[in-house]
């Protein structure tokens, strides 16, 4: 008990000190290289026969020093994907919904928030996954990834608890993958128990 207590303690610290330094290296990036880099990467996932096959998908709207998703989100529109981004609905308890957006007309309406994410308004009408919608495709966020697949994420758990929550319903897994600037490539990530282990990092090695 003691020595898992030890362990998990010295996770988090690695963890910790992996997010800073990658993020030190994002924030160093000039946008014009995350914005090229980003694009070759969309470019590599659109063609798959995951995203082919999909058709509803959950993607994320990218905040500044991140992958830059508006290349991905303007083509899963135009290909008639039914598309889901995150919405925060608790920090303290590590919740976040997935919540259908129509448009990039509707996805430019919504008013960033404090971390300079737009989210879809939880509101009466609009479609939740995985509660009303299964999800064939999730592209996962994050900070840090291995070529093991294993993540390494904003630090607070929200992807992790959320995929925890559609491997509870009783509906298939969705695939998940995750898009990486070559900077967010990193021998190994420090995992634990609660970490959810992704199907697939599409990166500039990536051999597909
Ligand atoms: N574009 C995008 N949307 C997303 C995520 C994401 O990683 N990317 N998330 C994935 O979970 C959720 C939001 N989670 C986030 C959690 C923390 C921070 C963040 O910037 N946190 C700190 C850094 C503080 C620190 O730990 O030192 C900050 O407020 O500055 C951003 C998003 C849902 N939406
Ligand atoms: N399934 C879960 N249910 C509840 N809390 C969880 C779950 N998974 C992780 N957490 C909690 O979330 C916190 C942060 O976890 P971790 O450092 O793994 O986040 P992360 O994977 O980097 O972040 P994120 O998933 O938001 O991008 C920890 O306190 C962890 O216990």
């Amino acid at each position: 008990m003691i020595k898992n207590v030890g362990i998990c303690d010295a996770n988090m610290l690695l963890k910790r000190e992996l997010r800073r330094r990658i993020r030190s290296s994002l924030f160093s990036m000039p946008q014009d290289s995350i914005d090229r880099e980003s694009v070759s990467l969309v470019q590599k996932f659109v063609t798959s026969v995951t995203y082919k096959n999909a058709s509803s998908i959950a993607l994320y709207a990218s905040m500044p020093h991140e992958l830059n998703t508006s290349s991905l989100l303007h083509r899963a529109f135009e290909d008639s994907k039914r598309v889901f981004l995150p919405r925060v609905i608790s920090k303290e308890n590590h919740d976040m919904v997935m919540l259908e957006c129509k448009s990039m007309d509707e996805l430019n309406s919504w008013v960033p928030n404090s971390w300079k994410i737009r989210e879809p308004p939880l509101e009466e009408g609009r479609l939740q996954s995985p509660k009303d919608v299964q999800l064939d495709v999730v592209v996962v966020p994050g900070v840090a990834f291995d070529s093991l697949c294993r993540r390494c994420g904003q630090g607070m758990g929200f992807y992790d608890k959320f995929l925890a929550a559609c491997h509870s319903s009783k509906r298939p897994m969705p695939y998940t993958v995750a898009l990486a600037l070559s900077v967010q490539m990193v021998d190994t990530v420090p995992t634990d128990d609660s970490d959810w282990q992704i199907d697939e990092v599409i990166h500039g090695k990536s051999v597909k």
